[in-house]
């Protein structure tokens, strides 16, 4: 068994260079292989029952509107309180489970999830519509956070040693850091694998069971992960696989008086309603719910006139632009000050339109968005755009025979306009003029959300006011404000972004566990 002194250091999994013949073959080949597959059912997961409903989510390819990735049952009220009492009864037996034994669990699971990794990586591509760079990441991250967590258990569970309470005579005093029950864990569909799988095993790695409600446009790479769960020996009733609708399922659980907490990664929106949902106390509701809501973001690039003005702009782009705009972390509005202004600019323009936009499965840059609402709603952001702002490139529906839109940016925007304060989730850009930088980084701060962020500077005085003025959970400094590291750069943001988890980090774990002291009179 893995303990804290001879599990090896945490180190990130590297990325795959596509550029390498060989590298774009084994994807090619595990595409070929998983289309192979496309069109399976799938039941839910209740302890080791498995359950084929009559009502399913159809999962489609986004870059392909004709090509079925699953049908996957769907939970109604009564399988979600099925699943709950699962959940409740198999809890008894796992919160018993050692920390070091419940972390093995992790440590297996990643190294067959490293073993397979193009295989999870080209479901993403077909299901998502991720680029093969994008998907590889985020497989990479899922593996992350399972070795990350795993080790963060193991710490969490010498805590007398590394953090020893103050001693006194006469007395043998002990921290442990406990589960809190059952969870309900609520991702969303842009990171379909790393952060579905990162709530899910930091709840149970610290001891919790849980209710996985998937993202009902991502549920088939959701089960392959439970799947692959099942298959390193996860006992039954651990992980419950319940697909179904936010609505239904999801306010019956948020309410559900035995839910101990809701771990959710989504929408402001959503977000909010189960904060408030979760709030009321249920008749017979002994506790007052954990709420951990990491919800949207408007992040963006300052740029002054001593920085590197190509970096800024590649920055700028990637940002925007990376997965279509689909990241919490996207940065969809750049402040430049004016007397570099046009030169940012132009070359933003420039490379924006070189961007080819296509079907992911080629491993075109830019995709489709993940579905029709989505499509309407950033085209209608667009349209929006038009009379906020100068359209410099892009602005509508790009070809294909899936949810396609050119990458869109607009100059000269104003830091009131709607498409400066609202999230599009989509490849729009908003760039506004500032007179110095001090005015860029008010205009960045004077936003609900406060993800990510991102300061394009050569002076070291202005870099150390930026690092205490700009206000965001992850501020970057002459970089993009996108693809933080697990462990590297815990994540999470601030105000409308949510609670500040901090996944990847140091503190997550103690999110899902609760304190307790013994302390024995010797
Ligand atoms: N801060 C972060 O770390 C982070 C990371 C990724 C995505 N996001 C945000 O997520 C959003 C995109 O994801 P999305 O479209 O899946 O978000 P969403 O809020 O629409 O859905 C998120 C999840 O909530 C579920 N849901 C919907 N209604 C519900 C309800 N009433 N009760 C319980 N669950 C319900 C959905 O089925 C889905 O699984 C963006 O706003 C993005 O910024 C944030
Ligand atoms: N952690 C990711 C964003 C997750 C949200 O979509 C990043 O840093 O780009």
């Amino acid at each position: 068994m893995n303990t804290l002194t001879n599990v090896k250091p945490f180190v990130n999994e590297p990325f795959t260079d596509f550029s390498k013949e060989e590298n774009k073959q084994a994807m090619e080949a595990a595409i070929a292989k998983v289309k192979a597959e496309l069109g399976r059912e799938y039941p839910l997961h209740i302890g080791s029952k498995k359950v084929m409903t009559d009502a399913r989510i159809v999962s489609i390819n986004p870059g392909d509107k004709d090509e079925v990735i699953g049908r996957v049952s769907k939970a109604d009220q009564a399988l979600a309180e099925e699943a709950m009492q699962t959940a409740l009864q198999a809890f008894e037996s796992w919160k018993r489970v050692p920390a070091a034994e419940r972390a093995d669990y992790l440590f297996k699971a990643a190294e067959l999830m490293r073993q397979r990794k193009h295989e999870f990586s080209a479901l993403m591509i077909l299901e998502s519509g991720k680029n093969y760079a994008e998907a590889d990441a985020d497989t990479a991250e899922a593996i992350d956070f399972i070795e990350f967590y795993a080790r963060e258990m193991l710490r969490l569970s010498r805590i007398n040693e590394t953090q020893p309470l103050t001693k006194i005579a006469g007395e043998t005093n002990n921290l442990t850091y406990i589960p809190l029950g059952v969870g309900v864990v609520i991702p969303p569909w842009n990171f379909p694998l790393a952060i579905c799988v990162g709530m899910t095993t930091a709840a149970v790695v610290s001891g919790n069971t849980v209710l996985l409600k998937p993202a009902s446009t991502t549920p088939v790479i959701a089960h392959k992960f439970v799947a692959l769960m099942e298959e390193v020996g996860l006992p039954a009733g651990v992980i419950n696989y319940i697909p179904g609708s936010g609505a239904e399922v999801g306010d019956y659980l948020t309410t559900h008086p035995k839910t101990r907490f809701v771990s959710f990664t989504g929408s402001k929106e959503i977000g909010l309603r189960i904060n408030r949902l979760a709030a009321e106390t249920a008749p017979g509701q002994i506790w007052i719910k954990r709420v951990v809501a990491e919800m949207g973001g408007k992040d963006g690039i300052v740029v002054d006139e001593t920085a590197d003005l190509q970096a800024a702009a590649q920055a700028i782009v990637a940002s925007a632009f990376g997965f279509q705009g689909q990241k919490c972390s996207a940065g969809s509005r750049a402040f430049i000050v004016e007397s570099v202004y046009d030169e940012v600019v132009e070359k933003v323009v420039e490379l924006t339109k070189a961007l080819q936009v296509g079907l992911p499965e080629t491993n075109a840059p830019v995709g489709p968005v993940i579905d029709q609402g989505s499509y309407d709603k950033i085209l209608n952001y667009i349209e929006i755009g038009k009379t906020e702002g100068k359209l410099l490139a892009g602005g509508g529906k790009a070809e294909g025979n899936g949810y396609y839109i050119e990458p869109t940016v607009f100059a000269d925007v104003d830091g009131k306009a709607r498409i400066m304060q609202e999230e599009i989730f989509g490849p729009v850009l908003a760039i506004g003029k500032a007179k110095d930088w001090k005015e860029a980084i008010a205009l960045y701060n004077d936003t609900e959300f406060g993800l990510t962020g991102a300061f394009f500077s050569s002076d070291e005085d202005r870099i150390e006011e930026a690092l205490e003025t700009v206000h965001c959970g992850n501020l970057y400094i002459n970089r993009k404000c996108t693809g933080a590291l697990v462990g590297v750069h815990p994540f999470g943001g601030f105000n409308m972004s949510g609670t500040d988890s901090k996944a990847g980090g140091y503190d997550y774990l103690l999110l899902f566990t609760q304190a307790k002291l013994t302390s024995r009179k010797n």
